[in-house]
C-alpha cells in the first residue's frame, strides 16, 4: 500500500513543542560594550557607547548590558559616567553592569565614582589560572573575594561573580570549581557567570557541565558566556539554555576578543524557533538596525553571509529557488526576513532564471511580455557572466537598453577596438568596424578615450564619403545606490539632417557604454 503524504499548501513555521507551561524567561545580558569592545582595533567613544546602550535597553530590550571593565582608562570612566547618568534618570541603573577585579577597594571606588551599581567581579574559575596568574591558593582567593563583596555590598552595590576560565576549570579542576560555588552560596551575590573564556567547549560538554551545576545548585542563578573560537558560540548557548542556564551573555555581530562571542541575533532566533519552553524579551525586529549601527560605530565589518544580519542572507540567487518560491514558497524556512525588519530579495546574475527576474520586476511594478522577458533574462545572464553585479535598480536601464537595441537593424558593427590611456600621452584607439559587410581599420588619438574613438570613426566615415551626426549632449548616469562596480548608462544626444535623437548604452565601463550608444546611432542614420 502506498503512503499518502499531505502537505499544507502554505507551509507554516513548525511548532516544535506543544508544552502548555508558561515559558521560562532567559535573561539576556549584552556585552558588546565590554567584551565586544575587546575586538582587536575597536574602541567606542563615550557618545557612541551611550547611543548603543540606549538602543539596547529601550528598543532591543535586552535585560542587562555590560558596558566596561573598571580601571581601564579615563575615557572609559567618562563613558560609564555618561551612561549611568542617563540610566539613573530613566530608571535603568540596575540593568547596567561593569566588570571589576579582585583588587581590594580599587574597583569598588571606581564603580562608585562612575555611578554604577552592578559589578561583575572577575575571579578565577580554574585552578590553572588561579595558581599561575594570581599565584594564590583557593582559600586566599575566596578570602579576597569575600572582602570585595562585603565592601561592595556595604556601599550599596550589587554583585555578580565571573568564574574566568570556568570551562577549563570544569574539565581539569572540577573539585576546585565546586568548592568555589559552595563558597559563593554563602555570599550575598545575585548571579554566577560561567564563561567559556577560551571558547573551547563543544555543545555536548556545555550541556553536561551546565546541567551538573543547575541540578546541584537549584537556588543559584547561572549565566553562560560563550566564545566563538570553534564557531560553536550559538550552538553552545542553545545547549546551555536547554540544560537550564538562566541567562546568556551575547554581543551584537558576535564582536569580542579573538573569534568573538556568541552573536545576539543568531542566539535569539534559534532560541525562539527551537526552545519553545523559554522566552526572551528581545525584539527581533530591532536586531538588524542595531547590527548596522554597531557596524558603523565600530568600523568592524560583518560578512554578507552572517546569519540574520548579513546583507545576503535573505537573498535567493538560484533561478530554481526563485521558481519554487513563486509557485509555493518552497524555499522559505522559519527565518522569515520580515521577523527581523528585512525583506527577501532575488539576486540578478548568471544564475538568474526567468522567475528570479519576474520577482524583481513585480517588486518594481513592471510587466513584460514573455518574449521581452526572455531577452532581458539573456542580457542579465551575459552581464553576470562578465562578473558584473546586477541589482534591481539596474533593471529599468537593462530593459530599456535591450528593447531599444531590438528595434534596430544592425548594418554597422563595431568589431574590435583597443583603447589606451597612459600618463603624459594622449589617449588613443585602434578601431575595426564593418559597414554593410565591408571592414575598415583606423587609428586615432583624442582628448579622452571616447574622443579618440570618435576621431577614428570620423576617419572611416570620411574615407567612405559618409557624414556623421554632431554630438550635442552626453549624459552619464548610474542607477540609484550604484556602487563602483555598478552599471553605467550613457545617453548621447545627436543632431543630424535637422533632427535630434538620443541613443543609449549600458555597461559597467563608461567608455564602453558610450561606444554602444554610438553604434546604435550609426545604425539609425
Ligand atoms: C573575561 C575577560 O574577558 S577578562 C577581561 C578583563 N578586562 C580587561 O583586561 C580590561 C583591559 N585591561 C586593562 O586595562 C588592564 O589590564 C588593567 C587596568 C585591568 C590592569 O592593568 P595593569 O595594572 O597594568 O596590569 P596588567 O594588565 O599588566 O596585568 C594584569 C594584572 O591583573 C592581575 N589579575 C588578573 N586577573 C585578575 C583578577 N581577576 N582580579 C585582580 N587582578 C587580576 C594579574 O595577575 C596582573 O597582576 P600583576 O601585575 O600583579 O601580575
Amino acid at each position: 500500500m502506498q503512503a499518502v503524504i499531505q502537505l499544507d499548501s502554505k507551509q507554516q513555521p513548525v511548532q516544535r513543542n506543544s508544552n502548555t507551561k508558561s515559558p521560562r524567561h532567559i535573561e539576556i545580558m549584552d556585552t558588546t560594550l565590554r567584551d565586544g569592545e575587546q575586538t582587536s582595533g575597536v574602541s567606542f567613544s563615550a557618545s557612541e557607547k551611550l547611543t548603543i546602550a540606549q538602543l539596547l535597553l529601550t528598543e532591543v530590550k535586552v535585560d542587562r548590558i555590560e558596558i566596561a571593565s573598571a580601571r581601564v582608562s579615563e575615557g572609559e570612566f567618562k563613558a560609564v559616567k555618561k551612561i549611568t547618568e542617563w540610566a539613573s534618570a530613566n530608571g535603568h541603573l540596575d540593568r547596567i553592569e561593569v566588570l571589576t577585579f579582585v583588587d581590594g577597594d580599587t574597583s569598588v571606588n571606581w564603580m562608585l565614582q562612575a555611578g554604577a551599581k552592578v559589578m561583575n567581579l572577575l575571579t578565577k574559575g580554574s585552578l590553572n589560572h588561579l595558581t599561575h596568574q594570581l599565584k594564590k591558593t583557593p582559600e586566599q582567593h575566596f578570602e579576597d573575594i569575600a572582602k570585595v563583596i562585603a565592601l561592595a555590598t556595604s556601599k550599596g552595590l550589587q554583585c555578580n561573580v565571573y568564574l574566568e576560565d570556568w570551562s577549563n576549570g570544569m574539565r581539569n579542576s572540577k573539585e576546585y570549581v565546586l568548592q568555589f560555588i559552595d563558597f559563593l552560596q554563602t555570599q550575598p551575590i545575585k548571579r554566577v557567570l560561567l564563561p567559556d573564556t577560551l571558547g573551547v567547549l563543544i555543545p555536548s560538554e556545555v550541556y553536561q557541565y551546565i546541567l551538573e551545576l543547575t541540578s546541584a545548585y537549584p537556588n543559584l542563578h547561572f549565566d553562560f558566556h560563550a566564545h566563538n573560537d570553534y564557531d560553536l558560540g550559538t550552538a553552545n548557548v542553545l545547549e546551555a539554555v536547554k540544560a537550564g542556564a538562566h541567562g546568556l551573555h551575547l554581543t551584537i555581530n558576535g564582536m569580542g576578543e579573538r573569534a568573538g562571542n556568541a552573536p545576539l541575533a543568531s542566539a535569539i532566533a534559534v532560541l525562539n524557533d527551537y526552545v519553545k519552553e523559554v522566552k526572551t524579551s528581545v525584539v527581533e525586529k530591532s536586531l538588524y538596525s542595531v547590527s548596522k549601527l554597531v557596524e558603523t560605530f565600530s568600523g568592524f565589518r560583518i560578512s554578507a553571509n552572517k546569519p540574520i544580519v548579513g546583507e545576503n542572507v535573505f537573498t535567493q540567487t538560484a533561478g530554481i529557488h526563485a521558481d519554487g518560491d513563486k509557485k509555493n514558497k518552497l524555499y522559505f524556512n522559519d527565518l522569515m526576513p520580515e521577523r527581523f525588519g528585512r525583506e527577501r530579495k532575488y539576486a540578478l546574475g548568471k544564475t538568474s532564471g526567468k522567475a528570479n527576474i519576474e520577482n524583481n520586476l513585480q517588486q518594481l511594478g513592471i510587466q513584460l511580455s514573455g518574449e521581452d522577458l526572455k531577452k532581458v533574462t539573456q542580457r542579465i545572464i551575459e552581464l553576470g557572466d562578465r562578473k558584473e553585479a546586477v541589482t534591481q535598480a539596474d533593471l529599468p536601464y537593462i530593459i530599456s537598453d535591450v528593447l531599444d537595441s531590438d528595434t534596430i537593424r544592425e548594418k554597422v558593427h563595431v568589431e574590435n577596438y583597443v583603447l589606451t590611456h597612459s600618463k603624459n600621452l594622449r589617449p588613443s584607439v585602434t578601431l575595426k568596424i564593418s559597414i554593410e559587410g565591408e571592414s575598415f581599420e583606423e587609428h586615432a588619438q583624442g582628448d579622452g578615450q571616447y574622443d579618440a574613438f570618435m576621431n577614428a570613426l570620423k576617419k572611416v566615415y570620411t574615407q567612405k564619403g559618409l557624414e556623421l551626426p554632431t554630438l550635442t549632449d552626453y549624459e552619464v548616469r548610474i542607477p540609484p545606490g550604484g556602487k563602483s562596480d555598478a552599471l553605467c548608462e550613457t545617453i548621447i544626444t545627436w543632431s543630424f539632417s535637422g533632427r535630434e535623437f538620443k541613443t543609449r548604452g549600458l555597461d559597467s565601463d563608461q567608455t564602453v557604454s558610450a561606444i554602444q550608444a554610438t553604434q546604435k546611432m550609426l545604425n539609425l542614420i
